[in-house]
């Protein structure tokens, strides 16, 4: 099965504020490209993902991931990510209304290709289905199969909220690098100790955290 991956990019400078005590706010927005780079060019990598639509209205974003392949859909003004979720499912249902969507968090700098894939296959046997981020606390990929609406509750506990929306809760084995978003320092840690993307491997080498330099 083929699905659209929909990853959302709000504007770089005022991305990953969460991250500010590990990168200022020179390197900040650098960083934030960077793990949305690794995203998009690990998605892309995936046999069973053709297209990647990212809604961001930045323009350095938008410039440097259609240079990896992605088709970039203009953000909704003032409507926060799930209205850009939303609006990036319809665009792409315009397109081809048949299309398996997902939508995918644009913070995963370890993302690999054949564990996303795992994660696809399995969400294929649902009408909708979700998978939890690494601290089990919040949602790092949403599907809907064809026919089906994503009805996004990403935010504030959306582990919680995706579960009573109906949708399925997957548990594949070996998905370490599709869970673990990077929003703290510790994080990026962990992202660091499965293996980034080239990308984020060149910026984070930058902030001087102990290992790293290691990408895969
Ligand atoms: N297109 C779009 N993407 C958004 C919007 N709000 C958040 N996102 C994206 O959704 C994902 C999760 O967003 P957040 O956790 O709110 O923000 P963040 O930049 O990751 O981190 P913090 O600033 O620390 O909250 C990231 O990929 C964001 O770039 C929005 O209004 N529009
Ligand atoms: C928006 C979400 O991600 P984050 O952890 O980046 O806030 C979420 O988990 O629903």
């Amino acid at each position: 099965m083929q699905w659209t991956l929909v990853i959302p990019l709000k504007p770089l400078a005022r991305a990953k504020s969460r991250l500010a005590d590990t990168a200022g706010d020179g390197v900040r927005p650098g960083l934030a490209l960077a793990f949305a780079q690794d995203t998009v060019g690990a998605a892309l990598a995936c046999a069973e993902v053709p297209d990647v639509a990212v809604v961001t209205d930045d323009e350095l974003a938008g410039r440097e991931l259609a240079a990896l392949g992605a088709r970039i859909v203009p953000d909704v003004p003032g409507g926060g990510l799930n209205a850009a979720l939303a609006h990036g499912a319809a665009v792409v249902r315009r397109h081809r209304p048949g299309a398996a969507v997902a939508a995918l968090n644009a913070d995963l700098p370890a993302l690999r290709p054949a564990e996303l894939s795992r994660v696809l296959a399995a969400a294929a046997e649902f009408p909708r289905a979700f998978l939890p981020d690494a601290a089990g606390v919040g949602t790092t990929l949403l599907a809907a199969s064809r026919g089906r609406e994503l009805r996004p509750a990403f935010g504030v506990d959306s582990r919680a909220r995706h579960r009573a929306s109906g949708a399925a809760e997957l548990a594949p084995a070996g998905v370490d690098s599709v869970r673990q978003d990077v929003d703290t320092g510790a994080d990026l840690r962990a992202a660091l100790a499965l293996g980034v993307g080239r990308f984020t491997a060149v910026v984070a080498a930058g902030l001087l955290i102990p290992g790293s330099g290691d990408s895969h």
